[in-house]
């Protein structure tokens, strides 16, 4: 029997509803969550993306700021924006959109984030946070992941996971999750040694390696649950996953689509964070 789909676009709907009852209550006293958006450069899907984020945030009324600064823009201003931000008592949250130009390192900007206001869960403190099982903001992505699987009933206690890909943004915080909540994890990548055998052992399966469809039906067990995270653009429009969707569908139980899976899931979890930033 072909897969049922895990709908991100409906579960995300949902979510951000009950942000935006959690940001009423906060109104109530007085507290009006706020996001900073810093984005450097004119990348097109950046601009989309933080176009969105800023009309998610006025549609439950978390307040927005976007910094669009230029390409040109210099490390040092960058960081002095940030540090601005970060003594900014209106902002709760603030997120640099990624990639960053060439010149720009990620990892210093990233780093000069206050902890408090990391909603993106990308700082080193707030990764060890997550790592240890401490309070911290789970990243978007993953935390996006997870929540489609709790909503739709999914519980990965006692099952094995497989996540290929290991970056650390997706890859890792998406296994430290899975094993937070008592599945069996295993990392693999593009060294990883016979990959369709590891991921046939999968009982839940992320795939976040950023190839289009990388992981076919016959690297898939009967009834696993199938998580893609890969968003990639073939030819002017089309828009695939990391998972050829057809011939996986004939073999999970669930399946994200791309898109309309995990992507709007992404934004969704942000405001979440917000809102808890504020709340904290
Ligand atoms: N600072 C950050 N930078 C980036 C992040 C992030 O979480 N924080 N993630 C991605 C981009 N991203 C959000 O920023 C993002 C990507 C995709 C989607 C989404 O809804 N995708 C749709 C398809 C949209 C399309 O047509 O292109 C889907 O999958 O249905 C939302 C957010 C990298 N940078």
């Amino acid at each position: 029997m072909p897969a049922q789909i895990l709908d991100g676009k409906q579960i995300a709907a949902e979510v951000r509803e009950e942000v935006k009852q959690e940001v009423a209550r906060l109104k109530e006293q007085g507290i009006t969550p706020g996001l900073a958006v810093v984005l450097v450069g004119d990348d097109p899907a950046s601009q989309v993306y933080v176009r969105n984020k800023h009309r998610a945030c006025e549609e439950v009324g978390i307040y927005s700021v976007v910094h669009r600064l230029p390409a040109e823009t210099t490390q040092a201003q960058l960081l002095d924006l940030i540090k601005q931000l970060n003594n900014d008592p209106q902002i709760h949250g603030i997120l640099v959109q990624l990639p960053l130009p060439g010149h720009i390192d990620e990892k210093t900007v990233i780093d000069t984030i206050t902890l408090e206001k990391d909603v993106d869960g990308f700082s080193p403190a707030n990764v060890g946070n997550l790592v240890i099982g401490d309070k911290c903001f789970y990243p978007c992505t993953p935390h996006g992941c997870m929540v489609l699987m709790d909503k739709t009933g999914i519980d990965p206690k006692g099952k094995k996971a497989v996540v290929v890909g290991r970056s650390n943004i997706v890859g890792k915080p998406m296994a430290m999750m899975l094993l937070a909540r008592h599945a069996t994890v295993t990392i693999c990548h593009s060294r990883t040694k016979n990959l369709a055998e590891e991921c046939r052992q999968a009982d839940i399966l992320v795939a976040a390696v950023g190839k289009p469809e990388m992981i076919t039906g016959d690297m898939i067990k009967e009834g696993a649950v199938v998580i893609d995270v890969g968003i990639n653009r073939v030819g002017e429009k089309k828009l695939v996953g990391d998972v050829h969707f057809e011939s996986a569908a004939q073999k999970a139980s669930w399946i994200t689509p791309v898109p309309g899976g995990v992507g709007p899931m992404t934004i969704a979890m942000l405001l979440k964070n917000t809102v808890e930033a504020a709340r904290r």
